[in-house]
């Protein structure tokens, strides 16, 4: 059956919008290199699960506010510019969010993990499992800009 008990087909449902920090180091020449990936904390779906960090938009909020207010919680961190990159939207049984995803190059602050999950800078293919299924078409960006070819995670 492709509608639920409210007669709603999962994609009518309306997405919660939620900002995404991408957070990359770069070399001197500017070159792209790691990425920060941390772990969904106990007791939100998905816990353990490898993402980038971020959350859901307030009332009010653009994309980079949220986002330099979920990286102020999440991680302590202040962010600089945030790039937006690419958005995508997913349909999950908990919800239908829009990914608005940014690229971050400079931030200040030490990392810390104010609500208990973990970080881990990775490169193609991660290392870290398992990854969230919004977490690996990101991966697949990130395959291309670099010319990656082969699995980008394990699965
Ligand atoms: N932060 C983040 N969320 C993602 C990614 N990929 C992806 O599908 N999501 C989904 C998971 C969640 O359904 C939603 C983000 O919601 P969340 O629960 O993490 O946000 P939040 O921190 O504002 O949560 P809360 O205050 O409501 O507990 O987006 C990603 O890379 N990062």
């Amino acid at each position: 059956m492709s509608e639920s008990l409210t007669g709603m087909a999962p994609t009518d449902r309306v997405p919660v919008e939620v900002a995404v920090g991408v957070l990359v180091e770069r070399d001197a020449q500017g070159r792209e290199g790691r990425f920060l990936l941390t772990s969904r904390p106990e007791g939100k779906v998905y816990a353990g699960y490898w993402e980038f960090p971020g959350g859901k938009l307030e009332a009010g909020e653009t994309v980079e506010q949220a986002l330099r207010r979920e990286l102020q919680e999440e991680l302590g961190i202040t962010i600089g510019a945030a790039h937006p990159w690419q958005e995508l939207v997913m349909d999950y049984p908990h919800a239908r969010v829009r990914l608005h995803f940014c690229k971050v190059f400079d931030w200040q602050g030490e990392f810390q993990m104010r609500e208990q999950q973990t970080m881990a800078w990775q490169a193609l293919p991660v290392e870290v499992r398992p990854v969230l299924p919004g977490t690996i078409p990101v991966l697949d960006w990130f395959a291309y800009e670099r010319s990656h070819t082969g699995p980008t995670h394990q699965a």
